[in-house]
């Protein structure tokens, strides 16, 4: 028996990439909507209630629409959009979040598929928190460098249709400081203020960067370096996914500048702590059309099911777009 798997959105950036990891998967059998009729409500939501697994690759609106298309209790969906992602009754899809996250998305048919920037942030600082080096109530600050296909189809056209110098060099932006990922970076570490977070968006297609900058002297009295980078490795110890890098990586400060797009083409997230004794940078490297969209999605469904969770998502198979 195949899983049905339906991608509402499939020819949006993040559906166009779970399409390519579904096609390298024996066990499912794609539902796909006639062209003409992808925004057909009716149509689509026969094939919402039809799939085992439907994922929504839509717009936040359209998320929500397609959510209260579904009757049938069978469907589990997974919505890549930041709809429901402090939404109660939905599932954060970040397994490797704290003991008991793969519980909850394998019992759950509501995920929310995390943002590319809170992924990182998440992963960077909730471990520091589970830990006790860094308290909830921690003022923090944090920065994304982040290529352009995150801005979805619209994004992607406007740097590649070429011709505008404003766009080849790096971009500050949410300069309202009211990034919609901020509620889900609260909500999945615990801390009860929002950082002051700026994404920066640049020339290049994909890959991302979260840095966190802390003083020690905001960690637990007399935390180290190296206990900061230890409480990560013990968090994340086993995680296939997740790379706790050696302190003050030997490998990235011999190459003297860090590279935004090294995960590119995986599901994987790189944890780097960086600095001296007094400072350190606290960093998140992943792919943000992988581990911060697509991938993530397609191994939430993998947790779901109960099958190997990186089916599809490894191996020289693994194409990009
Ligand atoms: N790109 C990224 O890195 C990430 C994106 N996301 C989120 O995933 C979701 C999809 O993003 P992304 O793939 O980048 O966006 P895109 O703009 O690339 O794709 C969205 C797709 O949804 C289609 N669509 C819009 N409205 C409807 C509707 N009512 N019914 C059916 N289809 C509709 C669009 O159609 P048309 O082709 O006609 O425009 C388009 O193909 C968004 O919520 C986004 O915030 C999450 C994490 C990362
Ligand atoms: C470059 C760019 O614009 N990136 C998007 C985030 C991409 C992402 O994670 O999207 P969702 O939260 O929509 O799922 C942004 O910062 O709004």
């Amino acid at each position: 028996m195949k899983y049905a798997v339906y991608v509402d959105g499939q020819e949006g950036t993040t559906g166009l990439r779970i399409n390519e990891y579904l096609a390298q998967r024996a066990d499912i059998e794609v539902l796909r909507i006639d062209a003409d009729k992808r925004k057909d409500p009716a149509e689509r939501a026969r094939l919402l209630n039809a799939a085992d697994v439907a994922f929504l690759c839509l717009p936040d609106a359209a998320s929500r629409e397609a959510a209260a298309m579904v009757t049938n209790p069978k469907t589990c969906l997974i919505d890549a959009s930041t709809a429901h992602r402090t939404a109660p009754g939905w599932a954060f899809g970040l397994p490797e979040l704290a003991k008991g996250q793969r519980a909850a998305i394998r019992e759950s048919k509501r995920i929310a598929n995390p943002g590319c920037h809170a992924s990182a942030f998440i992963l960077a600082v909730r471990p520091l928190v589970d830990a006790g080096l860094l308290s909830p109530d921690a003022l923090l600050t944090a920065t994304s460098i982040t290529g352009y296909s995150g801005g979805g189809k619209s994004m992607i056209a406007e740097y590649e249709a070429g011709g505008q110098p404003k766009l080849t060099a790096p971009r500050p932006y949410a300069l309202g400081l009211t990034h919609k990922h901020l509620p889900e970076m609260m909500a999945h570490t615990g801390l009860k203020q929002a950082p002051v977070f700026m994404p920066i968006v640049s020339n290049f297609y994909k890959g991302l960067a979260v840095t966190v900058p802390l003083h020690l002297s905001q960690l637990r009295a007399g935390t180290t370096p190296q206990q900061v980078r230890d409480a990560l490795a013990a968090h994340y110890e086993g995680e296939r996914f997740i790379h706790v890098k050696p302190l003050r990586d030997p490998d990235t400060l011999a190459g003297g500048f860090f590279d935004v797009q090294a995960c590119n083409d995986t599901n994987n997230v790189d944890l780097f702590v960086f600095g001296s004794e007094q400072q350190i940078l606290v960093m998140a490297r992943l792919d943000n059309l992988g581990k911060g969209a697509s991938g993530a999605a397609v191994q939430s469904m993998n947790v779901h099911l109960g099958v190997d969770e990186s089916l599809g998502l490894t191996g020289p198979d693994l194409n990009s777009i």
